[in-house]
């Protein structure tokens, strides 16, 4: 297996690479430390950066290869026989190694060392064309990006001798931050501008922004993508390429997405801002909400959110008569926990998720629906689904950070509303294929799946139109399934099971209600 994980400089791939190396077994290969080792020899040599043929020269005539670290430790980087892995790291090297990076031959020369390196091995390479050229068939490829504000934070950070992932982390010198700012920002840009292999995202590359996450998640976030790969191709975790970077197997064809990093852009050395800190009163943005439990909300969204669910309730209760069969044990069960659940239900109209909504909220429990961003038509309409306590996922995307938002209000004590069938769907004979978002979801919050079905939804919107009809509408609420139950052993399984036994059980219940309701849908 291949893995594959592109992005600019400080955005975090070799810590990641590395850690996902150690945890799956995976030979780590650092491209970047081979451009750097021969701008090193350029330097050493008293050749020009800017002189392409000389530099090409010294790439041909120099090995970079890689030694084990002591305990554990990152591997060591060789020039010919000399350990350079300190001497590549130094300011000169940084100023120099866009420039040599750019050249064709140098290209040429460590591409070709790259695949001889990875040749009959389990790899994960980090660079910048590592999904785009160096292999472009790699299994699994990750664009990991940040903010460049976050980046230079980290960085400088690193350089005063601090460790950016922990919590108090902070930058004392601002004039270093701004100068590391400048020179990351002059990095991108070099580098994503070159001609041959610019830094860019493969089109077939799931995209991460790693600004608000730690680095257990972002880990986390990639090694769920492999997880992912090796349970559908049922690869082993000792598997290997034939010949490197030509494995027969396609990608996954995970789209490009999700993780748009959402906060404002800081302009100072500000730790970028977190969902756990406290929510502010006031100029609150969009992920404000998303990111915090509806508790935490300032006191007029709050009143407004009251105020609404109230209307909507005392509305759809005399318009859509409605009932939750089995509600009265579930609230009892989520009034015993401390956890949230979540919820998965059959979709047939808009109905049906704001009527669970405010019978949650008239039992003084916060279900938050999930979704399509796609909704999210203008400002106007992602206030009114922040303001409901939504969430928006990226459909068809590894959405991590709905996912990470969803975890985070289950531990709250919130739950969430999940239609793994993505689409309304109307007809009988209409099959849609189940994103299984829920299960992972509910595996990372460590809780249940409850299902519930819902009918007579149908006849309120018969042609799909509005104006809606008024209509009785009945929903069915099952026992949750927890993991524990499925008598089924490792990650991918377990997931695999929970999936098809939610929604056996989401379509058994809807064939009860059908049953004690004849012809309603
Ligand atoms: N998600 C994260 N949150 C906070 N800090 C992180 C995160 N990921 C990495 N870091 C820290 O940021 C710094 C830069 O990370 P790293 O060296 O892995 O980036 P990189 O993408 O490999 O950069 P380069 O391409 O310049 O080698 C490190 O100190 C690392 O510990
Ligand atoms: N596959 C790669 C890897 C790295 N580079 C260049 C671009 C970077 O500025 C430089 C140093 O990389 P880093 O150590 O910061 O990851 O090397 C490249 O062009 N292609």
């Amino acid at each position: 297996m291949i893995v594959a994980i592109d992005g600019p400089a400080g955005s975090g791939k070799s810590t990641v690479a590395r850690a996902l190396a150690a945890r799956e077994g995976l030979t780590y290969l650092d491209t970047g430390a081979m451009y750097r080792a021969v701008t090193l020899a350029c330097l050493e040599r008293g050749v020009d950066p800017a002189d392409a043929d000389a530099v090409a020269e010294v790439a041909k005539a120099v090995r970079v290869s890689f030694a084990p670290g002591d305990g554990g430790a990152a591997p060591r980087v060789l020039l010919d026989i000399q350990d350079v892995t300190e001497a590549i790291r130094t300011a000169e090297v940084d100023r120099a190694v866009s420039a040599v990076s750019a050249v064709p031959a140098v290209r040429e020369a460590m591409v070709a060392q790259q695949r001889r390196i990875a040749e009959g091995h389990d790899v994960v390479a980090e660079g910048r064309d590592i999904g785009t050229v160096v292999f472009p068939k790699a299994e699994v490829k990750v664009f990991l990006s940040a903010d460049p504000e976050a980046r230079a934070w980290r960085r400088a950070i690193e350089r005063e001798g601090g460790d950016p992932t922990a919590p108090d982390a902070k930058v004392h010198d601002k004039k270093a931050y701004k100068r590391v700012l400048a020179d990351i920002k002059s990095r991108d840009a070099q580098d994503s501008a070159r001609d041959t292999s610019p830094l860019k995202p493969a089109d077939d590359a799931v995209r991460l922004d790693s600004t608000k996450l730690t680095k257990d998640e972002t880990l986390d976030a990639i090694a769920a993508l492999v997880d992912q790969r090796r349970g559908r191709s049922g690869e082993s975790r000792s598997s290997t390429v034939g010949r490197s970077g030509e494995s027969q197997s396609s990608n996954p064809g995970q789209k490009a997405l999700s993780e748009a990093s959402g906060g404002k852009k800081g302009k100072t050395a500000k730790r970028p801002k977190k969902a756990d800190e406290p929510m502010r009163a006031f100029h609150c943005d969009f992920d404000d909400y998303f990111d915090h439990g509806i508790d935490q909300w300032p006191l007029p969204s709050r009143a407004w959110h009251n105020f609404m669910c109230g209307v909507v309730y005392g509305f759809t209760k005399l318009y859509w008569p409605w009932v939750f069969e089995g509600g009265e044990e579930f609230m009892e069960e989520l009034a015993r926990r401390d956890k949230g659940t979540v919820i998965v239900q059959n979709h047939v109209s808009m109905v049906e998720p704001v009527i669970t909504v405010v019978w949650g909220w008239r039992h003084g429990v916060h279900i938050r629906p999930v979704y399509k961003k796609e909704f999210e038509k203008n400002d106007l309409l992602t206030w009114v689904f922040s303001r409901t306590g939504a969430i928006p996922v990226n459909r068809g995307t590894a959405d991590l950070k709905m996912a990470r938002r969803c975890q985070r209000a289950i531990q709250r004590g919130e739950s969430v509303l999940i239609y793994p069938e993505g689409t309304r769907i109307r007809e009988d004979d209409k099959k849609a294929p189940i994103h299984g978002g829920f299960a992972l979801i509910a595996q990372m919050a460590r809780t249940d799946v409850t299902p519930m079905a819902v009918i007579g939804v149908r006849a309120v919107t018969p042609d799909n139109k509005l104006p809606a009809r008024p209509h009785h509408v009945w929903f069915k609420v099952g026992r949750p399934i927890s993991f524990g139950e499925l008598g089924v052993k490792g990650r991918r399984q377990q997931l695999d099971a929970m999936e098809q036994r939610a929604m056996d059980r989401v379509w058994r219940l809807r064939a009860q209600l059908r049953a004690e309701h004849p012809g309603e849908w």
